[in-house]
């Protein structure tokens, strides 16, 4: 105990250092979502810092997609159809790269997905899925990794969660829950790391404010404030993140802007929390994207409009 006062200083002193960056060559890389639009970035980023890479998601074409491309950076890839939201299918993909590819040193959970319906009006099983993906999938795939991991003390896990894993809005009660159940999870995990002197295992938390890859797409805030915070590139976000994990940060916002309602949130009263969600437009932000989504669906068909 009597080191805390010491280790607090040397963390605050680090903060504001230049971090090393770990070098990840040759580690084996395992992505979730891997065909999407941040999943994509990651392999390619990973792919040409040396790492091989084991690509996971439940659309085959895209993640295919992303193997040619990551392939041509010159790393091995091994790609996967696995449906998050099944226990049974993460065990068994997991007991399959084993055997076929080896032992991943690194897991970016990445895959995520939105009901985008008000509570009230959206089918339980969405409800559900976005549960079962963003934060239920979280335990299977570390009980599936974190073994070979701890055998050697070597590994890392990262969690994407989201700024809706910190401080909330409207109409995203599902997405919120999941995110907040990734961070919890994430924190909790680390805990438990450290209290177990697994130092050689490390984790990182991303916390990304909207990001323009589509999934959210007609999100926004206050028309005069969205110059002040725009919907983050996706290439930037990525590569924001990739700076934190090899930099082995335990968490990050990006952009950085994100602390200040993440610490708003726990030290102001609810009702000033209020006044300036309001003001920003914090508080009806996922009205037009809930809009976008009720025209694209219909009984689960695509709207031809
Ligand atoms: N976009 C944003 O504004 C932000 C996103 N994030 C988080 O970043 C992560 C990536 O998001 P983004 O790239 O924008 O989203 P995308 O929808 O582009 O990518 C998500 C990928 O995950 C796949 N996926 C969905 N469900 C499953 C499943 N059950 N099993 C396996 N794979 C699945 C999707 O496949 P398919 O396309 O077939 O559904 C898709 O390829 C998510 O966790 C998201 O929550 C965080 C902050 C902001
Ligand atoms: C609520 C809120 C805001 C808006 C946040 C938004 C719109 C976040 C969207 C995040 C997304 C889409 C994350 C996806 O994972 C402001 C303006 C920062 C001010 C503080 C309160």
């Amino acid at each position: 105990h009597n080191v805390a006062p010491l280790s607090l200083l040397l963390a605050v002193v680090q903060t504001f250092l230049r971090p090393r960056l770990k070098c990840i060559d040759g580690e084996l890389c395992l992505i979730t979502g891997a065909g999407g639009a941040l999943g994509r970035l990651f392999a390619l980023e990973f792919a040409k810092e040396g790492a091989h890479l084991v690509l996971w998601d439940c659309n085959t074409a895209a993640n295919e997609q992303t193997a040619k491309l990551a392939r041509e950076i010159g790393v091995q890839v091994h790609t996967y159809t696995v449906d998050l939201s099944k226990r049974q299918g993460i065990y068994e993909a997991a007991d399959r790269v084993r055997a076929e590819v080896g032992e991943v040193s690194m897991v970016v959970n990445n895959a995520g997905v939105v009901a985008g319906r008000r509570l009230l009006e959206c089918p339980d099983e969405l409800l559900e899925r976005t549960l079962l993906v963003n934060c239920h999938a979280l335990f299977w795939m570390t009980k599936a990794f974190l073994p070979q991991m701890k055998a050697k003390n070597h590994g890392h896990i990262v969690t994407v969660a989201s700024a809706l894993g910190l401080f909330s809005t409207a109409c995203v009660e599902d997405y919120c829950a999941s995110k907040f159940g990734a961070v919890g999870f994430h924190e909790s995990l680390t805990h438990e790391l450290l209290a177990e002197d697994l130092d050689g295992i490390k984790t990182t938390l991303l916390c990304p404010y909207i990001v323009d890859t589509g999934m959210f797409a007609g999100c926004e805030i206050r028309k005069e404030l969205r110059s002040l915070i725009p919907p983050l590139e996706p290439l930037y976000t990525v590569q924001q993140s990739m700076k934190a994990i090899l930099a082995e940060q335990q968490m990050v916002c990006i952009p950085r802007l994100m602390y200040i309602p993440f610490l708003t949130r726990a030290l102001l009263p609810w009702d000033a929390n209020l006044a300036t969600y309001r003001f920003m437009g914090g508080d009806k932000c996922m009205l037009p994207f809930i809009k976008n989504v009720e025209l694209k669906t219909s009984n689960g068909h695509i709207k031809s409009s």
